[in-house]
């Protein structure tokens, strides 16, 4: 009797497990959203990041509309859970990894556990050390199942400092509030727009280098408009999001007056010799929700991030209608594929690119074999797309986008240039820009970078109206060459044939503000 009741209240909590993956991947919470909408306010009509934050908005309400993944990138699923004593650890354990598969069969989630020797995708999302659950005993009668969906590309920004350091731009970081000061503001600098800012930063002070870093991770649970309890710590948290927003980072990395949209600092004891300052960024697409769950029914009795007032994008959307860009300060170019070196050198840095016809996704595991393969699709005059879909096939074997972002470029600098001129490709498509070796490359052979705005997975997967094929499925989903034929793909162009990159042009004027912070402000 007893085992029967158990197994119904574990097909209860798996539901509502379930139910909790598909609020995060698709459902932004309220803080979240307040937060960009009041980016949104800032940004001044016309320019690159406005462009951007309105894209933001529209595949922030797509996604929720049609219950589909904000960002195509899962990220690491972490569940945070107070269980009460007694509860059955392992049980649990085993109805959030059904819950994990199911949710990525729905096309909730990207298959996105890869075995770091072989390279092979698990397919489910389950795998050694993934997801990552930690629980927690306490002597209340709920279960509290919290989870975030923190994204690869700006987990690849995290820093951790260890004090004394020499920071650019801001000199030496001492073992005090004013080192910690600098460290978070070099942290913030730089992740760039790499991260897809504008960005929420967690930062764990003290601890060993893992529970610092666990530290960090735990403050991105904190709401975002709540109120360190600590005096000192809301005074550094208050302090460093207005200045990094006076970096001119911007959205994406395209300059602008919102670079943090939010700083949350915990603190804990460290070791005499150890000072580690832990950093956790978190990109706009920051998927944490979290449920209160009856322990005896598995159902869920409440959300925790949820609340009464306005959600934001409906207000966003109508500034964004106030804001429309002008298309006096971006000209808009329609390009189709295949396109001519003449069209490419054309096209300066600003200008917005709207793309028509077939594009190849290829990303890590493509790049590197590239480089002594052929490719399986001719590249002559082609796009190539730093992009890992989520797919769904249907029962007639025809595969539907599910969500399909741009992926961090800089991560094939090594590669790219050489992959332009080998294959003839024109255009490059990412996100967070790329280095000198790429922009030398696209001058020589003539080639642009368009930058496509990070996270909006649900706007660019509408762009695609089909899907013409998939080459090396043996790389997995996200990996995989996806032959796309889209239709009003609209990007940036951000590195041209001419030598001119806004990333470049950013980074340097940034540094420039950072250093302005150098002098201490905190004793
Ligand atoms: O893996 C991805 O699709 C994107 C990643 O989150 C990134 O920001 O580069
Ligand atoms: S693509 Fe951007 S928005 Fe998506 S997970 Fe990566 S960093 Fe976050």
């Amino acid at each position: 009797m007893m085992e029967i009741k158990e197994g119904y209240i574990m097909k209860a909590f798996k539901d509502s497990i379930l139910h909790l993956i598909t609020e995060t991947s698709t459902n932004l919470p309220p803080d979240v959203r307040r937060a960009i909408q009041s980016a949104t306010n800032r940004e001044d009509a016309g320019t690159r990041s406005a462009l951007a934050l309105g894209t933001i908005t529209d595949n922030i309400r797509t996604a929720e509309e049609n219950v589909s993944p904000i960002c195509q990138d899962t990220g690491m699923p972490t569940f945070i859970l107070h269980v009460p004593v007694g509860a059955n650890q392992i049980k649990m354990t085993q109805a959030i990894h059904e819950a994990i598969s199911i949710a990525t069969k729905q096309g909730k989630l990207r298959p996105n556990s890869v075995d770091s020797l072989t390279g092979e995708n698990t397919g489910d999302n389950l795998g050694t050390g993934t997801p990552v659950i930690h629980f927690h005993q306490w002597e209340k009668d709920e279960i509290d199942a919290r989870l975030i969906l923190k994204g690869g590309g700006c987990e690849n920004k995290n820093i951790q400092y260890s004090l004394p350091c020499e920071l650019e731009g801001l000199g030496r970081a001492g073992r005090d509030l004013d080192g910690i000061r600098k460290c978070i503001l070099h942290a913030v600098y730089q992740a760039q727009g790499q991260g897809c800012s504008a960005g929420f930063i967690g930062v764990g002070v003290g601890g060993d280098r893992t529970t610092g870093y666990e530290l960090a991770k735990d403050q991105l649970f904190r709401s975002v408009d709540d109120q360190n309890p600590n005096e000192s710590l809301a005074e550094l948290e208050a302090y460093i999001v207005e200045k990094a927003n006076t970096l001119g980072i911007g959205t994406m990395g395209f300059g602008g007056n919102t670079t943090l949209l939010g700083c949350k600092i915990g603190s804990m004891n460290r070791l005499p010799a150890s000072f580690f300052v832990s950093v956790a960024y978190n990109c706009w697409a920051f998927r944490r929700q979290g449920a209160l769950i009856h322990p005896e029914t598995g159902e869920i009795i409440d959300w925790i991030y949820r609340d009464t007032s306005p959600k934001g994008t409906e207000e966003a959307t109508g500034n964004q209608e106030k804001k429309e860009v002008s298309p006096t300060t971006n000209r808009e170019v329609v390009l189709t594929t295949p396109i001519t070196e003449e069209q490419i050198r054309d096209l300066k840095v600003g200008d917005v690119v709207i793309i028509n016809g077939l594009i190849h996704t290829g990303r890590d595991a493509l790049h590197k074999h590239l480089m002594d393969h052929n490719s399986p699709a001719d590249l002559t005059d082609g796009v190539i797309y730093h992009c890992g879909p989520v797919m769904l096939k249907d029962d007639q074997g025809t595969w539907h986008v599910k969500a399909a972002g741009p992926t961090t470029s800089i991560r094939e600098e090594p590669y790219q240039a050489d992959i332009i001129k080998k294959f003839g490709i024109r255009a490059v498509i990412g996100k967070g820009g790329m280095g000198p070796k790429t922009l030398a490359g696209l001058q020589e052979h003539g080639a642009v970078y368009l930058n496509a705005i990070g996270g909006a997975a649900q706007y660019y997967a509408h762009s695609v109206k089909q899907v013409d094929g998939v080459d090396f499925m043996e790389f997995g989903i996200p990996e995989a060459m996806w032959h796309l034929q889209v239709e009003g793909f609209a990007a940036i162009v951000t590195m041209d044939s001419h030598g001119n990159s806004l990333h470049a042009d950013v980074d340097k004027t940034s540094l420039e503000k950072l250093s302005l912070f150098k002098d201490p402000v905190f004793k």
